[in-house]
């Protein structure tokens, strides 16, 4: 049985859940459910707390798991991204009161409260700057008002709590994190693992594209398909009357109208745009 270690809580808990279940995987009934067995699927899912993730993952107790990027970074576990899973992205950043820092090299002698010792001490060494760490476990924003650190690093997503806390990032972010399905760096060949990724990915691919359905004159498909060339190549289908071919491909969701005008204006006419409900590629 594939054992999957999941988010319990914590900003990517619901979209982890969510992505799993349009996977097929079977669900929580209750948040306080820490293991369901989805014996139809052949897999147990663990709830844990997403920064213990890459340590269970990292020693080979559970074969994969989601977290965050900076979590598995900061957690030092031997674990490899296999998949970026499309939510929970955030940036990773230092930030004090104005006129405190301008960048990593004025940190010196400084002290940088943070709940990512491991990330904040690898950074700050990779620049060669002698700062003090403060560790603490959450609200960081409010360590530089109490007086226990000069700046902070932390996860910024929308910057609302930094403004909140008269705060102001500076510098280049750390890094750029988002959901990822995890594995163990050095884990060889396992086709359950496979299947995992195979079902994720068709999810993402079922959120990304949409269908798009189309009928035009034999002599415009090519100017029509150069609009729409699918993840392979579209399929053409003869219509009844010889003079039209009907047109299916993918498109990207983000491009939807624009894609319907263009096809539009070559010629393309009964344009229908249908969701895909899940996928294998
Ligand atoms: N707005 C956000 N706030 C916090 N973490 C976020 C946010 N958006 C994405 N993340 C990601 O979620 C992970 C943090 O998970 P964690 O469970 O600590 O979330 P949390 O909401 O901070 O929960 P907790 O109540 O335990 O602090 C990190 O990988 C982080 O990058
Ligand atoms: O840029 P924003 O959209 O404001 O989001 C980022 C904030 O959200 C998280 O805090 P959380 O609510 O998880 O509390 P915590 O600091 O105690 O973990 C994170 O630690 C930041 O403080
Ligand atoms: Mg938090």
């Amino acid at each position: 049985m594939l054992r999957v270690a999941m988010p319990n809580k914590g900003a990517l808990a619901e979209s982890a859940a969510e992505m799993m279940r349009e996977a097929g995987y079977r669900g929580r009934r209750e948040s306080k459910e820490l293991v369901v067995v989805d014996q139809d699927n052949d897999v147990e899912l663990f709830f844990l707390r997403p920064r213990d993730i890459a340590l269970y993952v990292g020693s080979g107790t559970l074969e994969v798991g989601i977290t965050g990027r900076d979590l598995l970074l900061d957690s030092g576990a031997e674990a490899r991204e296999v998949l970026q899973l499309g939510f929970g992205a955030s940036t990773f950043r230092y930030a004090g009161p104005p006129g405190v820092a301008s960048s990593v090299a004025d940190l010196g002698g400084r002290r940088v409260a943070t709940s990512f010792l491991g990330l904040v001490r690898n950074d700050l060494s990779d620049k060669g700057i002698d700062a003090e760490v403060v560790r603490l476990d959450g609200a960081v924003e409010t360590a530089v008002t109490l007086g226990v650190a000069d700046v902070i690093a932390d996860v910024v997503e929308t910057g609302t709590t930094l403004r909140n806390a008269g705060l102001a990032v500076f510098g280049d972010p750390i890094l750029q994190s988002e959901a990822v399905l995890i594995r163990p760096s050095g884990g060889g060949d396992n086709p359950a693992v496979d299947v995992l990724v195979r079902r994720l990915t068709g999810v993402l691919t079922a959120r990304r594209y949409v269908m798009m359905d189309y009928d035009i004159r034999v002599e415009l498909v090519e100017q029509a398909c150069a609009l729409t060339p699918g993840l392979e190549s579209p399929t053409v289908s003869p219509l009844h009357d010889r003079g039209y071919v009907a047109v299916r491909a993918m498109v990207p969701r983000s491009r939807t109208n624009q894609v319907m005008d263009e096809l539009y204006e070559v010629g393309a006419r009964a344009i229908l745009v249908t969701e895909i409900a899940a996928c294998r590629l």
